[in-house]
């Protein structure tokens, strides 16, 4: 029986606990929730997926793994005050956007620490996660790490630099696709169709896409030119986005996210 630790109880913990408990990585009775100040929140995660509050100081000193889940800005204060609760015991795992391992090994001094980025598809074992180690991180530590994000979908090592990349592209981008869709319902009113019916076909047509991706051999340059006829259709609409520089934007999204992604350590 091991036992979890999250400091910080907000959409990221929830996805994080709901997918475990889900995918029977982890039962409820090992996952401990704390936070700032909002005991209705604890009392709302306690009674809807059956996790522990950390009631009894002893806890975090026999954790097996402290998650870091507060806003980065959070992160100092919320280190200062964990630093002398745990021991030298816990391994560290950080969901924190930007916030290095150096920064957490300067709070929380030098033990096993894994910086992890998850999404928040997590909740329903559809994550997209990068994750990186330091040194001190066991073979077996790193195993149960690996596992717990494979039990919440994909997972990839990268090292601790390009953290700031899949942040940018996978942590963030559900909000890009959900983004998208908002824009295809809006348009989609526009042109003759409710919004149901866009939601509908469009959910589908990313999915679709998303497995052809995939599935197929066929870079998605292919892919796109499979579905647009000369004259046709696609081929209008992609016009339409290059008019609208849409190669820019998404771009500019990107290095955008990535370099909020480095600033973010430094408040
Ligand atoms: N929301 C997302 O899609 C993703 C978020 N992340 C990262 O996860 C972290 C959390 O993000 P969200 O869950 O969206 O934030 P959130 O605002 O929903 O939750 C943050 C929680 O931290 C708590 N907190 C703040 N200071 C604290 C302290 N000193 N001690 C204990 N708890 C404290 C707050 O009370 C709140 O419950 C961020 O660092 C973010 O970069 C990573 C990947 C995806
Ligand atoms: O917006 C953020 O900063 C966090 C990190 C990735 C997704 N949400």
């Amino acid at each position: 029986m091991k036992k979890i630790v999250f400091i910080g109880a907000g959409s990221m913990a929830e996805a994080l606990m709901q997918g475990w408990i889900k995918q029977n990585v982890l039962t409820a009775q090992e996952i401990y929730i704390t936070n700032r100040s909002d005991k209705e929140r604890l009392q709302f995660l306690h009674e809807t997926y059956g996790v522990n509050k950390v009631d009894d100081p002893a806890i975090y000193q026999q954790a097996d793994v402290i998650i870091l889940a507060m806003k980065p800005k959070d992160a100092i204060v919320a280190m200062r005050e964990l630093k002398s609760k745990i021991t030298a015991q816990s391994a560290v795992v950080s969901v924190l956007a930007g916030v290095s391992i150096e920064t957490i090994t300067h709070f929380l001094g030098d033990r096993p620490i894994a910086r992890v980025m998850p999404n928040t598809s997590a909740t329903i074992g559809m994550s997209a996660s990068g994750i990186a180690f330091n040194d001190k991180v066991s073979a077996t530590q790193r195993s149960m790490f690996l596992e717990l994000l494979e039990a919440i979908g994909s997972v990839i090592e990268v090292n601790e630099d390009q953290l700031h990349a899949v942040t940018a592209l996978s942590g963030s981008g559900p909000a890009y696709i959900y983004y998208l869709m908002e824009a295809f319902e809006r348009v989609g009113t526009k042109v003759g169709l409710s919004k149901d019916t866009v939601r509908l076909l469009m959910t589908q047509t990313l999915a679709g896409s998303a497995e052809m991706l995939k599935q197929s051999t066929d870079e998605p340059d292919v892919l796109r030119k499979k579905v647009t006829s000369p004259g046709g259709t696609t081929e209008a609409g992609i016009q339409a986005l290059e008019q609208h520089h849409f190669h820019e934007a998404i771009e500019a999204c990107i290095k955008e996210a990535e370099a909020r992604s480095r600033s973010l350590a430094n408040g």
